[in-house]
């Protein structure tokens, strides 16, 4: 909301990569660095990607005792000086992805950072979460089950041991980085920030489970999961079928070549086509032709491809089929049932219905699917700032979460009206949530202590159970969930819209994935192709993208412009990296979020096929 200007924000502040440092290039600086891989992206999708995300003016920095070079800081990561922020700041017309600011007392160059890399890296694990999620997928060979995206092994590189890269004791009670915020106009107690992986947890468990399943034609299933097996309904294929166009035979050949019933002289014997019923058994001795997909008649013992014979004429006017290779029993034949038997369970509950799903459950007799009902959420946009089309104008900006949140909402699974623009108004919030019917209301903005943020006095009023009231990760520290009722919760994102995604992903996606009946994501880890600077004490998120290196396999190189109120970074990712206090040296794997259409996981609702559920007051 505008009239803020409060003390500042953390923003980029502890991030120091620019650009990767893959090839070990201790002490480059942040120029040659950010400009090798704009200049290297030529031709190279990964490398344009991580350059458009990066394009900005890299950052010079001067070598020797700042980051460069030989001195106390040599083989760190390059960071920039005050007058390069300030020559940067000026060129790009500032960014919140700078290594430095004069108020940092964890960047580099103070004695602070000076910490133990060792003793750092074994703390930085964390607080484990649920069960499971230290397990390394990029040491196994896939996810073991169901259909969620795999990605194949990689091998893992051992951690190199590196500079120290952030404060010695990262959960040093008091630090200058990280006051208290000021109270707000509420006076509100300042709330207790949860950690990360526990905010995760306690969303999950906010919900009982799915709402109830509902049974829909099939397409309408689609991102929903299944309620109820999959079971065959039939014997796939459900009949002997060919595998191939060409003659059915019976026995040794050659063959007597059949004329089928219906065959004209005029033109070639039209055979056995798919669709049609043999009308008699084939005896043995001979042939008949048969087109891919047709029903094997009854007495044949193999299929000859058309490739594979040659017919020639008798002198009594029949016609005999010749192989030069045998043609074995069974050759080329589908048996009925080889795929699976009436009854057999094809899926289990709880599996997603993709794309294919549906395809197997077509082949496999159904009209219907009984999945459970998509969680609906309803997302109110808070803001008198906000613009919904054009440049921004005379302070006022455009709504970067409207847009962006109802299609990733869908990719979750999610039914999600049109967003609604409210007005900074208690009042009209306070209806809003009220007469929501979604089972989960979100809003963007208004969450801190400013005059305009009515999120927490809302909450009050409506007499919510406030579940978790501020987490400890970076961007969006000041996300929040609340149960309005037994069944309905609302999640107030932080309006900066790179919080706001850190909120989506902390808070709203493990209660929707539990609404939705959705398994967890396997856990994903891949090193990091730099080392990435850590909060104190948050966890923080990173936008990372992909690069698969010759030498080192694939690794997650962390991307410019992840300040909480960019989306520049975040909008060339693949994944979010967990970065855990302390930061993470370079080959560290760490914990990735895979962004939902990266994951492949997006076998989402769209608005086309919805069932159409409209928030009230919508449109
Ligand atoms: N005194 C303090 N002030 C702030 C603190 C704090 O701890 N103490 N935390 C800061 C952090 S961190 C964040 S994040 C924000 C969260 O603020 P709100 O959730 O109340 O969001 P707003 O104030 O409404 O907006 C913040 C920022 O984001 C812009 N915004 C809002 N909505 C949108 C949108 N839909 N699209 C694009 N941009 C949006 C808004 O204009 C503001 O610039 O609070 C800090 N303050
Ligand atoms: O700076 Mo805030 O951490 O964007 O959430």
């Amino acid at each position: 909301m505008t009239g803020r200007g409060f003390g500042k924000e953390f923003d980029g502040d502890f991030e120091g990569d620019f650009g990767w440092d893959f090839g070990g290039q201790p002490g480059g600086t942040v120029g040659s660095a950010g400009g090798a891989a704009a200049d290297e992206g030529r031709g190279d999708p990964f490398e344009e990607a991580l350059a458009l995300a990066n394009s900005a003016a890299p950052l010079r920095v001067r070598p020797g005792a700042e980051g460069g070079g030989a001195g106390p800081t040599a083989g760190r990561v390059p960071y920039a000086t005050r007058e390069a922020v300030a020559a940067n700041s000026s060129a790009t017309g500032g960014s919140d992805d700078i290594p430095y600011t004069p108020d940092d007392p964890f960047s580099l160059d103070d004695p602070m950072a000076a910490g133990n890399g060792a003793a750092r890296s074994s703390r930085a694990s964390g607080p484990s979460g649920s069960s499971g999620r230290s397990a390394a997928r990029s040491s196994g060979p896939s996810r073991a089950s169901g259909n969620g995206a795999s990605r194949s092994s990689r091998p893992s590189r051992p951690s190199a041991p590196s500079a120290p890269i952030g404060p010695e004791d990262p959960e040093a009670p008091e630090s200058p980085a990280d006051p208290p915020p000021p109270p707000g106009h509420g006076s509100r107690p300042t709330p207790v920030a949860v950690p990360w992986h526990t905010a995760r947890d306690i969303a999950e468990r906010a919900v009982a489970g799915p709402p109830e399943p509902v049974t829909s034609a099939l397409g309408d299933a689609l991102g929903r999961t299944l309620a109820a097996p999959l079971t065959a309904l039939t014997d796939l294929p459900s009949f002997d079928t060919s595998a191939m166009d060409g003659w059915a035979v019976s026995g040794p050949g050659p063959w007597r070549l059949d004329h089928p019933a219906g065959a004209s002289e005029a033109g070639p014997p039209p055979g056995i086509l798919a669709g049609h019923a043999p009308d008699r058994a084939l005896h043995d001795g001979h042939a008949i032709p048969i087109a891919t997909g047709a029903r094997v008649p009854s007495g044949a013992t193999a299929v000859l491809r058309s490739e594979h014979g040659e017919v020639r004429e008798l002198s009594d006017g029949g016609r005999r089929l010749y192989a030069p290779q045998p043609a074995p029993p069974g050759q080329d034949i589908r048996p009925r049932g080889q795929e699976c038997r009436r009854g057999d369970q094809l899926l289990p509950v709880g599996a997603l219905v993709t794309p294919a799903v549906l395809g197997l459950a077509a082949a496999a007799g159904y009209d219907e699917l009984t999945a459970y009902r998509r969680p609906r959420a309803e997302v109110l946009v808070l803001g008198d700032e906000l613009l919904d089309h054009g440049l921004p104008q005379e302070g006022r900006i455009r709504d970067a979460l409207g847009p962006m949140l109802a299609p990733w909402l869908h990719a979750l699974g999610v039914e999600a009206a049109a967003p609604r623009h409210l007005a900074d108004d208690a009042d009209i919030l306070y209806a809003a949530v009220a007469e929501s019917t979604a089972d989960v209301v979100i809003t963007t903005g208004g969450t801190a202590a400013g005059p305009l943020d009515h999120v927490h006095p809302t909450l009050h009023r409506l007499g919510a159970e406030v579940l978790v009231d501020g987490v400890a990760v970076r961007p969006g520290h000041p996300m929040l969930l609340a149960r309005l009722a037994p069944h309905r919760h609302l999640v107030g994102l932080p309006g900066n819209p790179l919080a706001a995604v850190s909120g989506l992903v902390t808070l709203a996606e493990p209660l929707l994935r539990r609404l939705a009946a959705r398994p967890p994501a396997a856990p994903y880890r891949t090193p990091l192709a730099a080392p990435v600077h850590g909060h104190p004490r948050d966890t923080r998120l990173v936008p990372v993208a992909y690069r698969e290196d010759g030498r080192h396999g694939l690794m997650a190189a962390t991307l410019h412009f992840h300040g909480p109120a960019m989306l520049r970074g975040i909008a060339a990712a693949d994944a979010l990296a967990v970065v855990p206090p302390g930061g993470a040296e370079r080959g560290t794997e760490l914990e990735l979020l895979e962004l939902p259409w990266s994951a492949g996981a997006s076998a989402g609702w769209s608005p086309g096929s919805s069932t159409g559920w409209t928030a009230p007051g919508a449109g």
